[in-house]
This record gives C-alpha cells, sequence and structure tokens, in this order.
C-alpha cells in the first residue's frame, strides 16, 4: 500500500554480531514514532530468527517524506546463509557492535565485507553504531578507537543506548539523510531489480477493470 505523501522508500538492515542490541535498538525506534501509543515494557527479546521486519515513517530535513522499511538480522553464524540472501536489496546498513563487547567490534570488517561482498561498495550507506553506551563502567572499546575505524571504512560512527534512548532517532534520521542525499548527487540510482531504493506513489491508481473479451464463436 502507498503510504501517505511518500516518495520513497528505504530499504536498511542492522548487521552485527548476536546479543549486541540490533532487536532493542530497532524496537525503540519503531515504538518511538509520532502517534504511536508509550509501550509496555517489553520482556528480554529472545535472539532473532533469521531475519524480522520493521517500518516506520520519517521526514526527512531535506524534505520528502519516506518510509523506512527495517530490516533486523539474526547475529548469530547458523542464520548467516539466510541474512546474507538479503543484503542484496538494501540501501542502507547499521554496523552495530556492543560497546562492552571487544569482540563484537573487531567483526565489524567482516560484516561490512560481508555486504561489499554481494553489493559492491558503490551502493550502501554504512553507519557504525557503538551500543550499549549507557554500560560505562564495561565499557571497553573507546569511541575514539570506533570513529578510527569509521574513518577508515568511511562511514559516520554514532553511539547509542536503547536503555536510555539515548541517540536512537538521530542514528535512523541520519542515516536516512544520507541515503537522500546519495540518491540526490546521483551517487545511488534506483534499479528495477533492486529493491534498496523504491519510489511510492502519492495516490495509487485503481486498476482498470479486466477487458471482456468478445465472445467468440460457439463450442458447441
Ligand atoms: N544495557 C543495555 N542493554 C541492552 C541495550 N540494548 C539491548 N540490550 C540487551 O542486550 C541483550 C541482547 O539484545 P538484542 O536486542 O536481543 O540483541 P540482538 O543483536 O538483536 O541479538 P540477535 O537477535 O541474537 O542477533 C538483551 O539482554 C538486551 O536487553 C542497551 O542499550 N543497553
Amino acid at each position: 500500500m502507498a503510504a501517505g505523501g511518500c516518495r520513497y522508500q528505504f530499504r536498511i538492515a542492522l548487521l552485527g554480531d548476536a546479543a549486541v542490541g540490533k532487536t532493542s535498538l530497532l524496537r525503540r525506534y519503531v515504538a518511538g514514532a509520532p502517534g504511536t501509543p508509550e509501550p509496555e515494557p517489553e520482556p528480554e527479546p529472545a535472539p532473532t530468527v533469521g531475519v524480522e521486519f520493521y517500518s516506520r515513517m520519517l521526514q526527512l530535513r531535506a524534505g520528502p517524506r519516506v518510509k523506512l522499511q527495517l530490516w533486523d538480522t539474526a547475529g548469530h553464524e547458523r542464520f548467516r546463509c539466510i541474512t546474507r540472501s538479503f543484503y542484496r536489496n538494501v540501501v542502507g546498513v547499521l554496523l552495530v557492535f556492543d560497546v562492552t563487547n571487544r569482540k563484537s567490534f573487531e567483526h565489524i570488517c567482516d560484516w561490512h565485507q560481508e555486504v561489499i561482498a554481494t553489493q559492491g561498495p558503490d551502493k550502501v550507506i554504512f553507519l557504525l553504531i557503538g551500543h550499549k553506551s549507557d554500560l560505562r563502567s564495561t565499557r571497553c572499546v573507546s569511541a575514539q578507537e570506533a570513529e578510527e575505524l569509521a574513518a577508515s571504512l568511511g562511514m559516520a560512527f554514532m553511539e547509542t543506548s536503547a536503555k536510555n534512548n539515548c541517540n536512537v532517532d538521530l542514528a535512523f534520521n541520519t542515516i536516512a539523510d544520507s541515503i537522500q542525499q546519495a540518491l540526490e548527487q546521483g551517487d545511488i540510482k534506483m534499479e528495477e531489480d533492486w529493491g534498496g531504493v523504491r519510489l511510492i506513489h502519492k495516490t495509487q491508481v485503481p486498476r482498470a477493470p479486466p477487458r471482456q473479451q468478445p465472445p467468440g464463436p460457439c463450442q458447441c
């Protein structure tokens, strides 16, 4: 269904190791949409199986209203062949690590490489996310080294917390603005057989009823 007044749909995936907080970040973002009732406190999220889908409308700074289709992928290795099949149709990726889990930070290059290997280097906008920034005492990845990694991979970096609702909207606004900018500058182009960016028409033209076939010669 066309979303009211929307021009584009952007597909964005969250990738990163198991338990870094991808589902929590996404749920926090989707629950924060204007007009959404205050959510009930959620039970602990279960590990994601394969890929789960969310969406939220967003008014971009540059003007257009977009629908973000958000794909929450399982971080566990055993789902990798399922999640990998989704990389081809995304225009944005949040690469998420947990600031208290050094291994999840060290694996960011592998996640990045997986997407590049599928999509090529020029079709995806990345944003590096250091998540669980509320856990100050157990942090083991500094903002500075994460910034350096992000710069070396040609992307921006941001820290978030689903628990404190810190920078959650900002992270999604930032990646959506960057996608919009890349589209305007022609760095990313819409293609028929690619689902990363889709044009959504404001009003759907009702389909013409099927044409009545003129009655053929009687077969009996
Ligand atoms: N302190 C803190 N804990 C968090 C935050 N976000 C998520 N968590 C906790 O981290 C654990 C894993 O969260 P999930 O959202 O399930 O992680 P995930 O990356 O989606 O995991 P997979 O689906 O297995 O890939 C849960 O116990 C969450 O409550 C946060 O911002 N701060």
